[in-house]
């Protein structure tokens, strides 16, 4: 499988490229940055830092068209959509790890993934994924009577928040508990919130420093508490997860996956 990254230069794409270069079975056929950036033309595994891989940067998807069987997209919402459409007009597969979609934005990855198929995950970490299988055990279990937050931590750079992976995380523990996220979640709170209702789940969002990513999930009641935390301190981590699910699309019908579908824990 020949592997296309589109954001080549950024904090993921350095990694997803090293990535692609120690997976048997995958192999770097393009790398895009910006159009008009000053690394058009460099050579992508120098930009990594791992050495020369012989691919040069390009600067759009249509300039690298023939190279590339998957495309691996860790950007931003704008950038991905275009870049789904252009997947479905020439039969690419897509992995998408990009965070901060609005629902309609999703609906629209929806469509491309009716003529390709796609996996799309907030978070392709393995611990993460098992992490999201504890929380439904422990929600189903405890119920209403503990209250949940979600505390989620990262970097000074992120720009969406909550991250992707704890609205996820509250998307699991809501449904295990028959709840609409839409409507139960709290965003952080301010001055005279009033008392806590009892079926809210909150959430807290810390940004500062290199923190690569953290999630803590906590279940609260009268007399004892339950926190369940995942830890990220390597990227390497969701770009290991990226290739596994790019290995996973081989052969895949058009449709619409997740890491869960990927790592079989559904
Ligand atoms: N699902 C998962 O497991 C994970 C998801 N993420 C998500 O991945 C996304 C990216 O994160 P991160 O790597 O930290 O962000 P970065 O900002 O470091 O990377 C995005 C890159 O895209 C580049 N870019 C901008 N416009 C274009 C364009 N038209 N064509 C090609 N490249 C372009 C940017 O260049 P420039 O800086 O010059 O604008 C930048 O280098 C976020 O949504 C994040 O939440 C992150 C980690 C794990
Ligand atoms: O922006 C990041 O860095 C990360 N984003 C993802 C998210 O929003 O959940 C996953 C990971 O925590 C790193």
């Amino acid at each position: 499988m020949r592997v296309a990254i589109i954001g080549a230069a950024g904090r993921m794409g350095k990694v997803l490229i090293e990535a692609v270069d120690g997976t048997d079975g995958l192999e770097l056929g393009a790398a895009i940055v910006e159009p008009g950036s000053t690394l058009v033309g460099a050579d992508a595994g120098e930009v990594a830092g791992i050495g020369r891989l012989g691919v040069k940067l390009a600067g759009g998807l249509d300039d690298v068209r023939d190279d590339f069987d998957v495309l691996v997209d860790f950007t931003f919402p704008d950038l991905t959509l275009a870049n789904a459409e252009f997947c479905r007009e020439n039969g690419k597969k897509l992995v998408i790890g990009t965070t901060g979609m609005s629902e309609a934005e999703k609906e629209q990855l929806a469509l491309a993934a009716e003529s390709v198929p796609v996996v799309f995950a907030p978070n392709m970490s393995v611990g993460v994924n098992v992490a999201l299988n504890l929380l439904r055990t422990a929600a189903q279990a405890l119920g209403d009577d503990y209250d949940v937050e979600i505390i989620e931590a990262h970097h000074r750079h992120k720009k969406d928040a909550p991250s992707g992976t704890a609205l996820r995380m509250g998307e699991v523990v809501a449904d295990a508990l028959g709840r609409d996220l839409k409507t139960c979640a709290v965003y952080g709170r301010e001055g005279f919130t009033g008392e806590r209702s009892r079926k809210e789940i909150g959430f807290e969002t810390i940004r500062a420093g290199d923190v690569v990513g953290d999630h803590t999930v906590l279940f609260a009641t009268e007399g004892e508490r339950i926190e369940i935390t995942h830890k990220a301190s390597s990227r390497m981590t969701f770009a290991k997860g990226a290739m596994r699910a790019a290995l996973w699309l081989k052969g895949k019908p058009a449709g619409l996956f997740d890491m869960q579908d990927v790592l079989s824990l559904k």
